[in-house]
Formats: structure tokens, C-alpha cells, sequence
């Protein structure tokens, strides 16, 4: 079949090559003159010599069978692509949790007990929630939130593993996040075997991780990708749709749950199941996330990554040592979360949380990221739209029904789901 993806984040490129793969005949249509979407390469200078960045520093975990999978298949070598790590939250002062290497779920006991800093109290509550999760299946009622799950745990539990790991996987705070949706990257996060707790963290940019491969494999394999062209309109016409007049025969939206929306309903289709998709792709909420990139070349981490303290003055969860990552020699990236605020006073911020916590007193601002709809709100009970619109329209992205919150993963496993259902 002749099929237009409308977006080539990474849940459109997924779908892109996954539908080549099926046998189908794809053009993508992507707005922006690069792929990538809101994983995406964005370029700055350091010291006076180009250097990529991202727009948002992502990890993935080992679990990403579906990410790592495809990026194989596009010839990705994954130790050139990733630093492979035992998971680990350590802070500045070598507290918290770092498991062994050891197979789930003894590493997940044995690094909870082992952890540094944490109060037998902390320990303890921590392990008795963590086996009654398991226990139960990872499952609760759709309408709690993880602070509902963790009422049995001390506050240093919740401030130095919970809250972290939490706005770090859901990009949505603890007290309005989804308890269901947290389950699921406990299980996959702490629990799952063969390394899938493990941490990657990238050492290429987010690009070179993968849109680039899929579009030059695309394009090697027949696909047309038409960068830099914004669709204005879709159309039913027969058994079709049409693409700004274009004839398809079917048509996946990959972009963003508002563009979809006002793609779906420029196309002149009625009906209460589109009238229902368009609300619920519509009644999302967001969240942002602020990335600050700091610089001085004398600058190391005693590891490629760092949880930090924070509060509303000091608003940065993570830091990421570039330099460790392939990048330049004293690169920094700190990473909030669910941030609120503008740019210019979290880059003030976390220069002072930098100096206070790390020591690093001559760090100066590189660039400051701020994605103001990073990812959608993941809160207890939300309704995320479906896979299918309407006959021959798809949508795929990190936002569609899943389990996983909005990661690569999620936007990834979306994308293949739109192609395997393209008949
Ligand atoms: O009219 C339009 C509007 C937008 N686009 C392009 O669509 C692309 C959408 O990609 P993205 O927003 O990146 O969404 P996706 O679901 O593929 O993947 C994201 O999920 C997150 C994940 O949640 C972790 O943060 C990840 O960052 C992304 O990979 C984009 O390129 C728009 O330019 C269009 O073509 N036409």
C-alpha cells in the first residue's frame, strides 16, 4: 500500500521503517528540515568549536527491547552508541542506591540494603513497599498516584529513590503521577531480567541514536522523506485519504497529539468515535523540561551521571558528564524535569546549585533547553487516545494508549503498532 507518515519523530520513523519492512510504500512528511522531533541534535558552540547537543538529555534502559531492536537492525553498534551501566542513583556525596551485578531481583534487595546514607527506616519501608508491589502483580487502581503507593515509606525513601526515579521516567511529580504507569517502570526499571535494569546513557547525540539511520535506511530502501514540508490537510477520498491533495492509501499521524487533532479534524470526517479521539488528543496536559548545559573545561563527575538534591530553588534531579559521553572535556548537562519557570532563571539557578552541591564554581552557561511540552502529564487515570482515528487513519507517538510513560521507548513500540496495523 502507498502510505503517508505525517512526522518523523521517533515514532514516526519506527513506523517508516517498519512499514517498508511490511512491504508497503512510505512518504514521510516531516515539518522540520531534521528528523528527530523532541529527541532531537540541536548544535551549539563551547569553547569557540562546534558541539551537538540535545534538546533534552534522555537515557533508555536495557529494557527498550523495541528501541535497541531497531536501532540494531539499522546497524547501530550499541556499545559505540551507549555507556551500559548497573542502574544506579547516586548523589554528589556517594549516597543512595547502586545495585550489583546480579540477576533480578536479588540485585534490586541486595542494592536496597547495601544502599549508602539510607536509614535502616528508609531501608526497611523501602523494601517491605517494594515486595508488596511485587506481591501484587505491579498493579493498582488506575486512579492512584505514586505518592498514594508509597504512604508506608520514610521521607528519605521517597526523597533520595522515589521522587527521582519518578519525575525522572514520568516527567510529572510524584503527588499527580500515575501509579499505574509507575508500576510498570518499577517492574521494568528494578525488576527485569537479563539487564534490562541496566542504564544507557548515549554517547552519541540523540540523531546519531537513530532518525538519521532511519531516514538515510529509508531512503536506501525506497522511502521518500520530505523534510521541511508541513501538511496542511488529509482528506477521505474512497477507500483512501489524500495528503494536501495527494492520493494515499492509508495515512499515519505522527506528530503531536494537538497536530494530529487538528489534522483529524480539518478532514471533514463526523462521527462521535473521531469527535472522542480528538477530545481526549486534545484534553492531554503537559509537562515541560528544562536542559542546562554548563562548561568549564576543568570540569569531571566522579560519574558519567549524578542525582542531585533538589527543591524549588535548586531545580536540576540530574547532571550528566558529557565529557564522559563522547561530548567535549568539562561539558555539563543538567537535567529538570517537570520544570517550571524561564530559562534565564533556572540557568541562574542551577549555576548556584552547581556551585553549592558539586563545588564547581567557574561553570559558565553554554545553552539552555527549554521543551515547554516535553511530554504529555502522566496523572492517575488518564485516558490516552487509541492507535486508530477513523478507517485508514492511524496515529503512533509516545502519547498514544500504552504502558510506558512518554519515552523513546513508548514513541517507539507506538510506531511499530501503527505500521503492523496497516491493512
Ligand atoms: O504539523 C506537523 C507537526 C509536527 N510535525 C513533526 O512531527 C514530529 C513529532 O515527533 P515528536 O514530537 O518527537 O513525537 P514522537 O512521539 O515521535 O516521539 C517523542 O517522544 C518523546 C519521548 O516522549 C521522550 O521525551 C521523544 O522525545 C520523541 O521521540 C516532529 O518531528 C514534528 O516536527 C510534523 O511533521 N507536522
Amino acid at each position: 500500500m502507498k502510505v503517508a507518515i505525517v512526522g518523523a519523530g521517533w515514532a514516526g520513523c519506527a513506523a517508516a521503517v517498519e512499514a517498508t519492512r511490511l512491504g508497503h510504500h512510505i512518504t514521510v512528511f516531516e515539518a522540520s528540515r531534521t528528523a528527530g522531533g523532541r529527541a532531537r541534535r540541536v548544535m551549539a558552540s563551547v569553547a569557540g568549536l562546534p558541539v551537538a547537543l540535545d534538546n533534552g538529555q534522555h537515557i533508555l534502559i536495557g529494557a527498550y527491547a523495541e528501541t535497541l531492536r531497531l536501532m540494531k537492525e539499522l546497524g547501530a553498534d550499541e556499545s559505540a552508541s551507549f555507556l551500559r551501566l548497573p542502574l544506579a542513583m547516586q548523589f554528589p556525596d556517594g549516597s543512595g542506591l547502586k545495585l550489583p551485578d546480579w540477576p533480578a531481583p536479588l540485585d534490586a534487595f541486595a542494592g536496597i540494603l547495601t544502599a549508602g546514607g539510607w536509614s535502616w527506616a528508609d531501608k526497611l519501608s523501602l523494601l517491605k513497599v517494594a515486595l508488596g508491589w511485587r506481591l501484587g502483580g505491579f498493579a493498582c487502581q488506575p486512579g492512584q498516584s505514586v505518592s498514594d503507593l508509597c504512604r508506608g515509606l520514610t521521607p528519605g525513601a521517597m526523597a533520595s529513590l522515589i521522587e527521582p526515579l519518578c519525575v525522572s521516567a514520568l516527567n510529572t511529580p510524584a503527588e499527580r503521577a500515575s501509579g499505574q504507569v509507575f508500576l510498570r517502570v518499577m517492574r521494568d526499571a528494578l525488576f527485569a531480567q537479563g539487564g534490562g535494569s541496566n542504564l544507557l546513557l548515549p554517547r552519541v547525540d540523540l540523531n546519531a541514536l537513530l532518525p538519521d539511520a532511519a531516514l538515510a535506511w529509508l531512503a536506501a530502501h525506497g522511502g521518500l522523506p520530505r523534510l521541511g514540508v508541513r501538511v496542511q490537510s488529509i482528506a477521505p477520498a474512497g477507500a483512501g485519504w489524500t495528503v494536501d491533495g495527494e492520493a494515499f492509501d492509508r495515512v499515519v499521524l505522527a506528530c503531536p497529539p494537538n497536530e494530529a487533532a487538528r489534522l483529524a479534524q480539518g478532514s471533514g470526517l463526523a462521527g462521535d468515535a473521531l469527535a472522542g479521539w480528538i477530545g481526549q488528543a486534545r484534553g492531554l496536559r503537559h509537562e515541560a523540561l528544562t536542559t542546562v548545559y554548563l562548561h568549564a573545561s576543568e570540569a569531571r563527575l566522579r560519574q558519567p551521571m549524578l542525582a542531585l538534591p533538589s527543591s524549588p530553588a535548586e531545580p536540576a534531579q540530574f547532571v550528566f558528564d558529557r565529557g564522559q559521553l563522547g561530548g567535549p572535556a568539562g561539558l555539563l548537562a543538567f537535567v529538570i524535569s517537570a520544570s517550571t519557570g524561564d530559562g534565564a532563571t533556572l540557568t541562574r539557578q542551577v549555576l548556584a546549585q552547581a556551585a553549592r552541591q558539586l563545588g564547581l564554581i567557574d561553570l559558565r552557561p553554554v545553552q539552555t533547553i527549554v521543551e515547554k511540552r516535553a511530554t504529555f502529564a502522566c496523572t492517575p487515570g488518564l485516558q490516552r487516545p487509541a492507535a486508530r482515528i477513523a478507517e485508514g487513519l492511524l496515529a503512533c507517538g509516545d502519547y498514544i494508549a500504552g504502558p510506558y510513560p512518554a519515552t523513546l521507548e513508548g514513541a517507539v513500540r507506538s510506531g511499530l503498532e501503527a505500521a503492523a496495523q496497516l491493512h
